[in-house]
């Protein structure tokens, strides 16, 4: 197990992004889609990360870039194939993570049977807040996760409200692909998710043990 020292700054070296999808009833129900009978999952790569300090980036070719507050979940040690009694040990630590979906682009991509890629895996399509050591969050599943948009409350979800569990989604990730030390999993959208545009300014956080403030800017096209 890496210590909480060396997955501090996981973003930098960390591998894999697999996002977790329609694990929350309210935001299956307001995006019009059946609730999953198994987790859905898709990849970010890590060059999508963002920090604190630089702008969230608007794809040139959207113009309904979504915000989608979620807790991140850090992995420790290599997983591979992880029961769900086992799992929780294979967890570093945890972050709070924006899944910011260009919604447009995704709609066509549903409409014409195409991955989510540009829709889902832009750069700066991750930002993330600071790491938290496992130890300091002893039940994940008891967590308020919350999102403002100038000033104004967006997403408000409790972690309790997930359909599959942290040690489910880890067990069933980890016998597909196999997670190494630093990767990050997006743990799924609570209701509420919505536009931003240029200048506008999200705030986000874990209760009151954290937040984050990202601006959102427009990306110029080269050619
Ligand atoms: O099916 C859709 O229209 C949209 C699904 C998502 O964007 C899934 C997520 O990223 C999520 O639920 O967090
Ligand atoms: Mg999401």
């Amino acid at each position: 197990m890496a210590s909480s020292r060396s997955l501090a700054r996981f973003w930098e070296w960390g591998k894999n992004i697999v996002c977790v999808g329609r694990n929350y009833a309210e935001h299956a129900k307001e995006m019009g889609n059946a609730l999953p009978a198994e987790p859905l999952f898709f990849l970010k790569p890590s060059s999508a990360y963002l920090r604190e300090g630089s702008p969230i980036l608007r794809p040139y070719y959207c113009s309904d870039l979504h915000h989608e507050v979620e807790l991140g979940v850090v992995i420790g040690k290599r997983t591979q194939a992880v029961s769900q009694e086992a799992a929780m040990e294979h967890v570093g630590g945890y972050a709070l993570c924006l899944d910011m979906t260009a919604r447009d682009t995704q709609k066509e991509c549903k409409k014409k049977g195409l991955p989510w890629t540009l829709a889902k895996a832009f750069s700066t399509s991750c930002p993330v807040s600071e790491f938290v050591p496992k130890e300091k969050i002893p039940d994940p599943h008891k967590l308020k996760i919350w999102l403002k948009v100038n000033g104004q409350l967006r997403q408000e979800g409790e972690t309790s409200s997930m359909i599959f569990s942290i040690p489910h989604l880890i067990s069933y990730i980890s016998e597909i692909v196999t997670l190494e030390e630093g990767d990050l999993i997006l743990t799924g959208s609570p209701s509420g998710v919505g536009s931003v545009q240029e200048g506008d300014e999200i705030e986000a956080g874990i209760g009151d043990i954290l937040s984050m403030r990202f601006k959102v800017a427009q990306q110029t096209r080269r050619s």
